[in-house]
């Protein structure tokens, strides 16, 4: 790591002692590295534990992270053909998403004469548990057939887009993407400073196609209800259960080891028609899903967590479709607002649904497949952005992010 990184919260520290740099603006926070030098070696300044993810790891973190409070998911795509401009874009977004991970700027306020390279909105404020996650997409290894990096024999074994859906309404940008970006954070400035500086190092690579913001609130402790007011996640597996995230999630028998450890993230981005949804009565609301909307309870039982009896739930609700499919997987979605229709005057809103699972093809597209079909979820939603990304497995201190695909 490299010595003129130090800590937000420790930039500012500094320049109230020195009196140098608290005016930002006026000062410029010009030298950053002789303040680094005049307090010594601040690389490795201890973090408040808790407000920090480690970065590097076996998996990649914001996969079973309890979930944050924001997101900002990124889809882009590569602008050049070149593999090794690939690897210089994937060391140098590894080391940005380590520093940021760790609340750290690098290199931030060096030169008078030069942008910044850090853009400043994060400074003072702690990591907020902020995770930075990667994903390919099937373009990334093939594109208008061709082997663009030639790396199309390491492409994993269930990479390429998910297949069209009968009431699939999908919206030019939101399908597909060479590369995504997933950050999470407990605080939204934190998050979108991430995915800006991420968006800033692409420059000239990588050009964004989509953007996804995301919200979740819950009690501590609760599972978070998602904008029609039903608990969402309740069924997820506990992320302190090793077996079954070995079972649902972590990828282990593919031939390619840089994604053994690693998963997939399935994206939809869903319209969720809210006027239409606040207008039908509450049993049709918890007929629609199998569950009581106030205690979360499914059909028949009295607690959130009971086990679900599927013959207690309407034939065609939600939870029970996606039961019967006899799969699981690991859900990590987060709501979304994005104003309101012009033409109609509706509110668009709607879940950034997000699932991780180690195949999809087995656990995630038959569910899908049986709810588009059948689900009485499908009145009040549609489906308007759709992606598959192979989350490689997690880097270790030195490598970078799919390092073991990049290179031989
Ligand atoms: C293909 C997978 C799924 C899509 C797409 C999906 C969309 C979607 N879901 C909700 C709200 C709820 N989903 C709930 C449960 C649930 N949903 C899926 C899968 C998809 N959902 C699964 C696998 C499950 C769990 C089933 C089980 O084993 O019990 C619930 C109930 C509470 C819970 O367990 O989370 C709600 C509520 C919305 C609003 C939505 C699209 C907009
Ligand atoms: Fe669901």
């Amino acid at each position: 790591m490299d010595e003129k990184k130090v800590s937000r919260r420790e930039i500012i520290k500094m320049s109230l002692l020195t009196g140098t740099g608290i005016a930002i603006g006026a000062s410029g926070l010009g030298s950053i590295a002789t303040m680094t030098e005049a307090f010594g070696d601040t690389a490795e300044q201890p973090k408040k534990k808790d407000n920090t993810i480690p970065f590097y790891g076996k998996h990649q973190a914001g996969i079973i992270t309890p979930q944050q409070t924001y997101t900002y998911v990124a889809a882009f795509d590569l602008q050049t053909d070149r593999k090794q401009e690939v690897i210089d874009l994937f060391k140098q977004w590894t080391q940005l998403s380590a520093v940021m991970s760790a609340g750290q700027v690098e290199h931030a306020y060096e030169n008078d004469w030069l942008p910044p390279k850090d853009t400043g909105e994060a400074l003072g404020l702690t990591a907020a548990k902020l995770t930075v996650t990667f994903g390919l997409g099937s373009s990334f290894f093939e594109k208008d057939d061709v082997d663009r990096y030639g790396i199309l024999k390491k492409k994993p074994r269930h990479l390429k887009p998910i297949p069209a859906m009968p009431r699939d309404g999908l919206e030019d940008p939101y399908i597909g993407g060479d590369v995504c970006v997933q950050v999470c954070a407990e605080d939204q400035q934190v998050a979108f400073h991430a995915i800006r500086n991420m968006i800033k190092t692409g420059i000239g690579k990588a050009e964004v196609k989509w953007l996804q913001s995301g919200f979740i609130s819950a009690p501590k402790g609760e599972t978070p209800r998602n904008l029609f007011g039903f608990k969402d996640g309740s069924a997820n597996v506990p992320a302190t259960n090793q077996d079954a995230l070995n079972q649902i999630v972590w990828v282990d028998d593919d031939k390619q080891n840089w994604m053994n450890g690693g998963s997939y993230l399935a994206f939809r981005r869903i319209q969720m028609f809210l006027e239409v949804w606040d207008r039908s009565s509450l049993k049709d609301q918890e007929d629609t899903f199998g569950r009581k909307k106030l205690s979360g309870a499914a059909y028949g039982k009295s607690e959130e967590h009971a086990h679900v009896n599927e013959e207690k739930l309407p034939p065609n609700s939600h939870v029970r479709l996606a039961k019967s499919t006899g799969q699981e997987i690991y859900r990590r979605a987060y709501s979304y607002t994005d104003g309101v229709n012009p033409r109609t005057g509706a509110i668009d809103a709607g879940l950034a649904f997000i699932s991780y699972q180690k195949n999809p093809d087995k656990q995630f597209v038959p569910m899908l497949k049986k709810m588009s079909l059948r689900d009485n979820l499908n009145e009040y939603t549609k489906h308007v952005g759709s992606a598959l990304f192979a989350c490689p497995k997690g880097v270790q201190k030195g490598e970078y992010i799919a390092q073991g695909l990049l290179e031989d």
